[in-house]
């Protein structure tokens, strides 16, 4: 661990100085492509309009042997998009892969100055984080980069999850952490083959009325990553970096998918990844927050003045506490309405309806 006296000092001579907070940008989806596909890599500057994040994807869902071509394309998709106010990730393959050193070098190298974020797979602790962190800072040197590169980890073995609070804090480069639920069930041994979302089997049911086992008993299916994910959205806080919820395997279905994104959401999350273009516009509507709710939360805002004491709003209390709570649904509104004109209009009307 580095003493808290030089955790902010650059880890190579000429990297780029840490940066002290990570910035809040919209991330609502972290929208996955393959680099080597040409028929995704055309559709890239169309998204780049649409999401705000691109992610060239060089790790799992790309086949070994279109391991260079993915690395390859991403440099050259890159140079050639103008990505405007979109950031641009990358998932590099796993510490332990044949193609890791090759993905950071060359990515670094090549369009380190255009690249934001650095998605780390299958981190197991805060050595993994502090292995990339060096490289990295000897890489932005070499290339030059004046902005230093953030990193991202997917929480997808069980080591990561009982070790997330130290990988949350392992570099000041950490900038957030993404539930990896396919690895994750593997490297925990639970006997789900879904690519997150639910499953029939977990549940709860009610009790027997007498004697009677059988009839009249409502079973409640549970939410297999609840526990996950609160776990990474404390560790995250706690460091001041931000939880995403991470892919939803069945694509055809939509409406589970907007569920699973809304319990993250709800929990702490600020966005997710997408993975086909159909749960784009998913989770646009899920992690912006609703209008009615913004609306509530800018009344109670004006309302609590200096923000101390007790009011009563609609048959509400609200105090220091529950005016922290609308702050953060107010400033997620603030930041999201710079971005998108549409939402900016939706929580301006509903707040002047609120406060009619
Ligand atoms: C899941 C897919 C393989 C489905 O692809 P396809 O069968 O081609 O679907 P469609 O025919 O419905 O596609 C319609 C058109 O849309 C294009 N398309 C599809 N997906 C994307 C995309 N992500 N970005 C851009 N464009 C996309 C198709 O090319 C079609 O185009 P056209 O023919 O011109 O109309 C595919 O969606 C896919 O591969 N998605 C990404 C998968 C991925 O990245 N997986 C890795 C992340 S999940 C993971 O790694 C697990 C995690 O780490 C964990 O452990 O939990
Ligand atoms: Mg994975």
């Amino acid at each position: 661990m580095r003493s808290p006296k030089d955790f902010f000092a650059p880890l190579a001579v000429g990297a780029p100085d840490p940066v002290r907070e990570i910035p809040a940008l919209p991330s609502r989806m972290i929208h996955f492509f393959d680099p080597s596909n040409e028929k995704m890599a055309a559709k890239v500057p169309d998204l780049a309009k649409k999401v705000d994040v691109l992610l060239g994807n060089l790790e799992d869902a790309v086949r070994a042997d279109r391991k260079e071509a993915a690395r390859n394309g991403l440099v050259s998709i890159t140079k050639s998009t103008d990505f405007g106010a979109t950031q641009l990730w990358t998932r590099i393959n796993s510490l332990d892969s044949p193609w890791v050193l090759d993905d950071l070098i060359t990515l670094v190298t090549e369009i380190g100055d255009k690249l934001d974020v650095i998605m780390v797979p299958k981190v197991e602790g805060a050595q993994d984080i502090h292995y990339v962190d060096r490289l990295l800072a000897q890489l932005e040197a070499r290339a030059g980069l004046r902005r230093p590169l953030l990193v991202h980890a997917i929480l997808e073995t069980a080591s990561g999850v009982a070790n997330v609070e130290e990988i949350a804090g392992a570099s000041p480069r950490m900038q957030g952490i993404s539930l990896g639920p396919a690895d994750l069930a593997a490297s925990r041994r639970m006997k789900t083959t879904r690519v997150g979302g639910g499953h029939p089997g977990y549940l709860v049911r009610t009790d027997p009325v007498g004697d009677d086992l059988e009839t009249g008993r409502t079973t409640y299916q549970q939410d297999l990553w609840h526990y996950t994910v609160a776990r990474m959205v404390d560790a995250c806080a706690m460091h001041g970096i931000l939880p995403y919820y991470g892919p939803f395997g069945d694509i055809r279905d939509v409406v589970a998918c907007e569920d699973q994104f809304r319990n993250a959401f709800l929990l702490g999350c600020v966005g997710t990844w997408t993975l086909h273009p159909v749960q784009i516009d998913i989770a646009r509507k899920v992690f912006s927050p609703d209008p009615k709710d913004v609306a509530w939360a800018r009344r109670v805002i004006a309302a609590m003045g200096d923000g101390t004491g007790a009011v009563m709003i609609d048959g509400k209390m609200q105090d220091d506490a529950s005016v922290k709570q609308c702050r953060v649904v107010a400033e997620l509104a603030d930041a999201l309405a710079a971005r998108d004109p549409e939402l900016a209009k939706a929580y301006d009307e509903a707040t002047k309806e609120a406060l009619a």
